[in-house]
């Protein structure tokens, strides 16, 4: 894979026709069920004590492993050693992790080596230097970009999407911070180079880790994908 900026666009050939979906911070039983009833492409953990979100004793890896095939389970992780991302990825039946915190190239090379698919998540501001990815790049399936706030993640914030406009790389991305069904429309039609998927999360609870499934099928709806008409 490229490690040095290319001097334009990187038009990824195998990009999936409709955009990934992505539901994370999900620690309640009830709303998850709900929630992958709606067809997400994947569903996401958080393993990062700081956060709200913290799955902690409330979630049982049982409610994970009893998730549909088709959903990938994401955990997220800030700074957190590899030894322990892996041990919580065997009991959780996670096939991806997302690294939100300063996670070195490093990290992400074991991570993949373990056999475990990467997500890097970098906030975004309007200076952000996207030749520092460069190192990444041989080790991330995805990036993900979100705005920088005062938590590591799940500010609530909306970035300004422009600075993706000369996103420069190979490795597809999502697109998180603060959405909300609301930007559904505007989403939909994106024009970045490298976008495959965005990632929901504040912007769709009734409080912090519980979903409402009606405002997750809102944005659904919005991006015009169709959806289990059980759910
Ligand atoms: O949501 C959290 O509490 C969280 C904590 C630590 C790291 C990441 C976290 N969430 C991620 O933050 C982004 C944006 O979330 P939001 O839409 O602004 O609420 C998203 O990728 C979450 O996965």
């Amino acid at each position: 894979m490229q490690t040095s900026a290319p001097s334009q666009s990187a038009a990824p050939s195998d990009l999936p026709s409709r955009l990934l979906v992505k539901v994370c911070g999900m620690r309640e039983a009830a709303s998850l069920t709900a929630v992958a009833d709606l067809e997400p492409d994947f569903l996401g953990f958080i393993f990062a004590p700081s956060s709200p979100r913290y799955v902690g004793e409330v979630l049982t890896p049982d409610s994970v492993h009893g998730l549909p095939d088709r959903v990938q389970r994401v955990g997220v992780f800030v700074n957190e050693a590899t030894a322990q991302v892996l041990a919580t990825a065997g009991r959780f039946g996670l096939s991806f992790v997302q690294l939100h915190g300063h996670e070195a190239p490093a990290q992400c090379a074991e991570l993949q080596a373990a056999g475990l698919r990467v997500i890097k998540a970098f906030g975004v501001g309007e200076d952000f230097d996207f030749d520092a990815l460069g190192p990444y790049v041989p080790h991330c399936d995805y990036f993900l970009f979100d705005a920088q706030g005062p938590a590591p993640g799940g500010n609530g914030r909306v970035f300004d999407w422009r600075v993706l406009e000369n996103y420069p790389w190979p490795v597809p991305y999502l697109l998180a911070g603060g959405l909300r069904p609301e930007h559904a429309a505007v989403v939909r039609n994106l024009q970045l180079p490298g976008l495959v998927g965005i990632d929901l999360n504040s912007g769709l609870e009734i409080a912090p880790g519980v979903k409402d499934p009606a405002r997750v099928a809102a944005f659904l709806d919005g991006l015009g994908r169709a959806r289990n008409a059980a759910a």
